[in-house]
């Protein structure tokens, strides 16, 4: 049987007010598989996310999440769609690992400090769980706000360069979770400029551009960034 799309966008054009940004985008995205999110600096990778989240309108066009037009007040909506965007977004009070505790919890997952312990481990800051945000380094902020993605439940995860801040290793140990999270039938849609993260989750791309937005396969959206897209 086919799984019904994640994400559906159709003839959908992303912009401010009634700015577009770029060509307009269509895509489809079913459980199990993910999605880079290619395109030149501006080109407009990050509004197209940001559109996903239900962060800013489409101009025009369509983009369903979850089989219905994108809404994040919807219940449905917020319970299955991660999104760890740009922005550093953290309570400045709590430690890291009371950030996360307060997360999954806020999301009902059972066990939540089993949880969150796992997590701090994946994300290599156990040894930082009791330090507030303004404490840590700018890379293991970064992967606090990852690790928020990832002690939630989900069936979409939408990550804007996750590889930002991150050291080589966290960025390997990253396209390892990725994999992880499409072989247990998640969806990952995720911008990117980092060739070797496209090469090792083996993700098909969307390049956004400004005449044409296309999907290209994955050893040609690799050898893009690598030619210096
Ligand atoms: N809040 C905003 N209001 C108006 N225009 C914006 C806003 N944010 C971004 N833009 C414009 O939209 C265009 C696309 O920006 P966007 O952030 O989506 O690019 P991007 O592909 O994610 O770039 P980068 O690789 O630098 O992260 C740019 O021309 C930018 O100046």
């Amino acid at each position: 049987m086919t799984h019904p799309a994640v994400v559906t966008a159709t003839s959908l054009v992303v912009g401010y007010g009634d700015v577009q940004v770029c060509a307009p985008v269509d895509l489809s995205l079913r459980p199990g598989q993910s999605l880079a999110v290619i395109g030149s600096n501006g080109s407009g990778k990050s509004t197209v996310l940001r559109t996903v989240l239900g962060l800013l309108a489409p101009v025009s066009g369509r983009v369903e999440v979850l089989g219905r037009a994108v809404d994040e007040r919807d219940r449905r909506f917020r319970a299955g769609v991660a999104g760890v965007l740009d922005a550093d977004a953290y309570f400045p009070g709590l430690t890291t690992r009371e950030h996360l505790v307060l997360t999954a919890r806020g999301f009902g997952v059972p066990e939540a400090g089993r949880v969150v312990d796992e997590v701090l481990e994946v994300f290599g800051i156990s040894h930082q769980s009791d330090t507030v945000p303004e404490a840590l380094s700018s890379g293991q902020r970064r992967r606090l706000l990852l690790a928020a993605g990832f002690v939630r439940p989900r069936e979409l995860l939408v990550l804007d360069e996750p590889e930002q801040r991150l050291d080589v290793r966290m960025r390997r140990d990253l396209a390892g979770l990725l994999r992880e999270e499409t072989a247990r039938g998640g969806a990952v849609l995720y911008a990117t400029h980092d060739e070797t993260l496209l090469r090792e989750t083996g993700s098909p791309a969307l390049l956004v551009g400004d005449d044409v937005s296309r999907l290209v396969a994955p050893g040609e959206a690799a050898d893009l960034l690598a030619a210096g897209l």
